[in-house]
């Protein structure tokens, strides 16, 4: 097989090695999955306004976020169980993060522990969290996190519960027994336990083991339990950003979850506009959701995004060819975005802004 020259080829050669329910599961979204759909097509009503005679021999892709530096404005998006697709797992991610200079966020549902995550990256290191009814479980993994060297908390707040997820459904989806949130399984009952004939094994788990209930003022009693900054993932209205920066939070991430939470809900890369209008002058605004070139990850950050983060296609690569495909993808990205910014004539992160693009 050729070497992949877009992320799109890296789909097509990493989905192939799955299993259909594991492709499935990744690949798919909520519902009627036109979130899904419509934050691809979203790209499209942006276009890219190229400077010229700018002397571009030198673009900076470098970046500070709470503290750190990245060589490139661009993470690992937190996903469950690497392991799925590849037994080096979360550990091939997290070293294949780090030899591109990005950011990797370790899942609370990672397939290994975050110890060893942490033993085996050579870059930064955050660790996402889902609100569990056991929420003593959360100071706990805080705790251990920042024992680890990971530098902040990212908690989801679009997920009260997983949402009915139609292709799990339909293939009465459940991890298999091999592969477990490793970082959970003194607290919770397995995933695995919850599998049944005609539902999906994650959405019943997380409608037994998600806090429903949680609200803003519960916020601190998690930042009260910690050293480490948090940043809230999932906000997609510009109240909610400023409630965020109200409440404490370090940064937002403004993402729908990959179109896998609420269907019909808005783009990010429509919301991002009002989100950073509204607090990127107090805090970073983050980017996520189908993000597959340099182009779209430009435009993010011309829409005020500090950093963007891709999910799906690091598994496509981890898929392909464990750690190195990883980092032949997190790369390629991050080529791609260095040529738009030789080729616009806008040769520091600083010259994304809203001039950079146009609404088609
Ligand atoms: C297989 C898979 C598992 C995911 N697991 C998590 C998770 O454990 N926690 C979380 O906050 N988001 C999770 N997400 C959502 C991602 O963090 C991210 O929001 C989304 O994938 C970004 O969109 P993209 O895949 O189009 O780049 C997951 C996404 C996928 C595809
Ligand atoms: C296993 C919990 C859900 C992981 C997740 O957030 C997702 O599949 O999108």
């Amino acid at each position: 097989m050729s070497q992949p020259l877009t992320l799109e080829e890296f789909e097509h050669q990493g989905s192939a090695r799955m299993p259909p329910d594991v492709r499935d599961y990744i690949g798919g979204g909520a519902g009627r999955e036109q979130t899904l759909a419509a934050s691809r097509a979203a790209f499209d009503r942006f276009a890219l306004r190229p400077r010229v005679l700018v002397d571009v021999r030198a673009p900076d892709l470098s970046v500070r976020l709470l503290g750190t530096s990245l060589a490139a404005p661009i993470g690992v998006a937190p996903m469950a169980f690497h392991r799925l697709v590849h037994p080096d797992g979360e550990q091939a991610t997290a070293r294949a993060a780090g030899a591109a200079g990005a950011l990797f966020v370790t899942s609370i549902f990672a397939s290994q522990s975050l110890e060893d995550i942490a033993a085996a990256a050579s870059g930064p290191l955050w660790l996402q969290l889902y609100w569990l009814r056991r929420r003593e479980a959360l100071a706990d993994l805080a705790q251990r996190a920042e024992a680890a060297g990971y530098r902040a908390l990212m908690l989801t707040v679009d997920a009260a519960r997983v949402a009915r997820r139609l292709r799990d459904v339909r293939n009465s989806f459940s991890v298999p027994p091999h592969i477990r949130a490793v970082n959970l399984d003194a607290a919770l009952p397995e995933i695995a336990a919850y599998g049944a004939a005609g539902i999906s094994a994650i959405e019943a788990h997380s409608r037994d083991q998600f806090d429903a209930a949680v609200t803003w003022r519960d916020l601190e009693w998690l930042t009260s339990r910690t050293r480490l900054p948090l940043v809230l993932k999932g906000v997609l209205t510009a109240q909610d950003a400023l409630l965020a920066a109200e409440h404490g939070a370090a940064a937002v991430v403004v993402s729908n979850h990959g179109g896998r939470q609420l269907d019909a809900a808005v783009p990010g890369l429509i919301a991002l506009p009002e989100i950073t209008d509204a607090v990127a002058h107090r805090i970073p605004v983050l980017f996520d959701g189908g993000v597959r070139c340099g182009a779209d990850a430009a435009k993010a950050l011309a829409l005020g995004a500090r950093i963007v983060l891709v999910g799906r296609p690091v598994l496509w690569g981890l898929a392909c060819a464990g750690r190195d495909g990883a980092a032949a993808v997190l790369k390629l990205l991050r080529d791609e975005l260095e040529e738009v910014m030789v080729l616009s004539g806008r040769p520091k992160l600083a010259d994304f802004g809203r001039d950079a693009v146009v609404e088609l």
